[in-house]
């Protein structure tokens, strides 16, 4: 697997670039003139209730909500890449699900092999290998199948699976929110150490700022579709909101609490 990668000469300045972005379902307005930039490298946080539109930003940057306004990928816009096999490589999601996101009559193997096959990528053995050494997971896992695993090891297998692309940008959609507490921690650990290991760019949606705080320097903050607030680390561990919202958020993750006892690394 790779490392950190360099940033070519002539790259877009951003990695994810959004602009006035809305997305209308029916009648109803649930993203609303949204805009925001990742860096190259850089695991941006996204943050918001249930319900104020996180997924559905998510889904428009790999063409499945109906979006209006500019959105570009690594320097193209997302509707051309989502339609170009050669670049969806390039973005890859990992879902909050593991149970739901793993085909469940294949095999690890297999499952990590459909990418590559999709892509007419070669060279599948070592890249198996690579991906399940990546995750930390040992190489015996390749022949089973999802119900023979835990929902962190689900998990783990979900990000090798997104990982052996080789994408330079990733999209967690809550990627722990469904684990139990001690595995949630195992997997954010994880995420933080492929992060700086290659150099990944990150776009982190979750509703728990402590997690979210671990993972992420910068947070923007949704409130009912539309962004409220952007925070850095140091303010959200000093409690330093300026919108009601987002200081309502802060009390309700009890972050002080959070952080003396967190077992995370
Ligand atoms: N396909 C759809 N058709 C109609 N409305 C939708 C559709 N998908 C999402 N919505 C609505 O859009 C709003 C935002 O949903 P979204 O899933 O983006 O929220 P979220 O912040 O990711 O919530 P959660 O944290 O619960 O996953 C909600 O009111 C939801 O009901």
């Amino acid at each position: 697997m790779k490392h950190a990668r360099p940033v070519p000469v002539n790259a877009p300045a951003n990695a994810l670039d959004v602009k006035n972005l809305c997305v209308t379902y029916g009648s109803a307005r649930v993203v609303n003139d949204v805009s925001f930039s990742v860096a190259h490298g850089e695991c941006l946080g996204l943050i918001g209730e249930s319900g104020s539109g996180k997924s559905t930003i998510l889904k428009a940057l790999t063409g499945t909500a109906p979006a209006a306004g500019m959105m570009e990928i690594l320097g193209m816009p997302a509707s051309a890449r989502a339609r170009d096999k050669r670049h969806t490589r390039s973005v890859q999601m990992v879902f909050q699900d593991p149970y739901a996101a793993l085909h469940p009559r294949h095999s690890v193997e297999r499952i990590l092999e459909e990418p590559l096959a999709i892509q007419g990528i070669g060279d599948r053995e070592a890249k198996i290998r690579a991906s399940l050494a990546s995750v930390g997971l040992p190489l015996g896992f390749r022949f089973r199948y999802p119900h023979q695993l835990s929902g962190g090891q689900r998990q783990r297998v979900a990000i090798a699976r997104a990982l052996i692309l080789e994408p330079e940008v990733l999209l967690l959609d809550e990627p722990t929110s469904a684990l139990d507490v001690s595995v949630q921690a195992e997997v954010l650990n994880l995420l933080a150490k492929l992060h700086r290991e290659h150099g990944l760019t990150m776009l982190f949606v979750g509703h728990d700022l402590g997690v979210i705080a671990h993972m992420c320097a910068r947070v923007i903050v949704l409130n009912k579709g539309e962004l409220v607030e952007t925070l850095m680390r140091d303010q959200i561990y000093s409690g330093q909101a300026t919108q009601p919202y987002t200081k309502q958020l802060l009390r309700a993750t009890k972050l002080e609490q959070r952080s003396a006892n967190r077992n995370i690394a």
